[in-house]
């Protein structure tokens, strides 16, 4: 017997409304026997006093929903109740609700994961609920509202439906030799196994856009000692996140700060002074700039404009198309360079904020352009690339293989690769498209 799961829907703590959900085969129960009236209208709001089904003490006057299946959340029977949001009344509410017979409380996702079992969305959506509820910035929510919707679901499914034609054609030929089927069925699965090699290297080869707006995009920001990445990483904060000083090497630790760049969630880290270390724990600071310098996906190299004409070598040597070139302490002295390492100049004065508007629009076109590609569905989380890595690595063996047999074990490698991403792994959709493209026998 299926247990009836129930759990707040809404975070612990002081609220104005709290809502509690409760999904399966007893859920109405729960209306019935709490609510003390018989079940209302689906999905249509109904006024329910609430009371302990053990002693009758009230609980609170709130609404409730009810969804009966399939046509919810979860695929099963589904109650809502939207009580005050008070902790002493949801803890009464659970209570109560824990001690109906059949009910126990939910584990983490497992509302979810009923959709997801009942057929109401694929694995990939269910990522994509999670990542809506994760989501700070405008640019996460979007790309998981496109992938909740089904974007890359859909994209996925329909690769996995290409091979498993290609697939089909590879059997008949190997399983039906004598029977009256067209000419070259193998000629036909080549330039497919090749289309979609093609548009799974593309799609692998983004950059990790997806994942990266997920995570976070990493700017670095390096350069001398007392150059102001500090002052710098403290200006674009708008916080003293980072000590500054007078003194030369005053940062050792890589620090981290968390922005919101035109929707984009971004990671800026300041980081030690690039020259020769005066100590090991300043060496080893070098070497986690340096590391992190390679690991960004943007580049701040802030040179300083006291210093001028002199440009620091060590910093000289990380720009590349990838780095943004500050000019700081334009407030000290005049700015007389306006390409740095074949960049652009950016100058500005951590101090006055002079420059610091520029600066910021500058880096968010450059996020933009790294990280936005309208329309297309992006990769989004290491599990799928994985599959989509063994999946191509798969098609391209095929290809590769000298006998139908082998290359059909591969395209069925691959095949189930993809059908791991969305959660889809039936065999009986592989019979469907057979018959279907070929009706042998009727
Ligand atoms: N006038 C002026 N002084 C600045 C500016 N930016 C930083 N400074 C000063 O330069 C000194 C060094 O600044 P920091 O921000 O600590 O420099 P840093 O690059 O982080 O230095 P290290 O961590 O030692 O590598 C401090 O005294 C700052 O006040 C600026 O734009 N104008
Ligand atoms: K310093
Ligand atoms: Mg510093």
């Amino acid at each position: 017997m299926i247990p009836t799961i129930f759990a707040p829907a809404t975070a612990p703590g002081r609220g104005g409304v709290a809502i509690v959900r409760v999904s399966g085969p007893d859920a109405a129960t729960a209306l019935t026997s709490l609510g003390g009236r018989p079940l209302p209208e689906p999905r249509a709001a109904a006024v329910v006093r609430l009371s302990d089904p053990r002693d009758g003490e009230f609980l609170d006057q709130g609404l409730a929903l009810w969804f009966p299946a399939p046509r919810s959340f979860t695929g099963e029977d589904v109650v809502e109740f939207h009580v005050h949001g008070g902790r002493a009344v949801v803890a009464g509410l659970i209570d109560a609700l824990a001690s109906l017979p059949g009910f126990r409380i939910a584990e983490p996702g497992e509302f979810s994961r009923r959709g997801f079992e009942n057929g109401k969305f694929d694995l990939t959506a269910a990522e994509a609920i999670a990542d809506l509820v994760d989501a700070e910035t405008s640019a996460q929510r979007r790309q998981a509202l496109r992938q909740m919707e089904g974007d890359l679901g859909r994209l996925y499914e329909d690769w996995r439906h290409r091979l498993m034609r290609g697939l089909a054609h590879l059997e008949a030929d190997i399983d039906f030799p004598d029977e009256d089927l067209p000419d070259g069925v193998a000629d036909q699965v080549r330039p497919v196994l090749e289309a979609l090699i093609g548009e799974l290297s593309a799609h692998l080869n983004d950059k990790h856009r997806g994942e990266r707006l997920r995570d976070g995009i990493h700017i670095a920001i390096v350069g001398a000692p007392n150059a102001g990445k500090s002052s710098l990483l403290n200006a674009l904060a708008r916080r003293e996140a980072a000590i500054v000083s007078e003194r030369a090497g005053t940062t050792r630790d890589v620090v981290e700060t968390h922005l919101d760049l035109g929707g984009y969630p971004v990671v800026l880290a300041d980081t030690a002074g690039l020259r020769e270390a005066a100590d090991e724990i300043e060496s080893e600071g070098i070497r986690r700039a340096l590391d992190r310098a390679a690991r960004a996906d943007l580049k701040l190299a802030v040179f300083d404009a006291v210093t001028l004409p002199d440009l620091d070598a060590k910093t000289l040597a990380i720009v590349d198309d990838d780095t943004l070139v500050v000019l700081n302490k334009c407030d000290r002295a005049a700015v007389t360079l306006e390409v740095i390492g074949g960049r652009p100049v950016l100058a500005v004065s951590a101090v006055t904020g002079q420059g610091l508007p520029e600066l910021l629009s500058a880096l968010t076109a450059a996020v933009i352009t790294r990280f936005e590609a309208p329309g297309v569905p992006a990769l989004t989380r290491a599990r799928h690339r994985t599959a989509l890595e063994e999946c191509r690595a798969a098609l391209q063996r095929a290809l590769l293989a000298p006998l139908p047999e082998l290359a059909a074990e591969d395209v069925r490698i691959g095949i189930r690769a993809l059908g791991r991403i969305t959660g889809r792994v039936d065999v009986e959709d592989l019979l469907d498209v057979i018959f279907r493209d070929f009706c042998i026998g009727k």
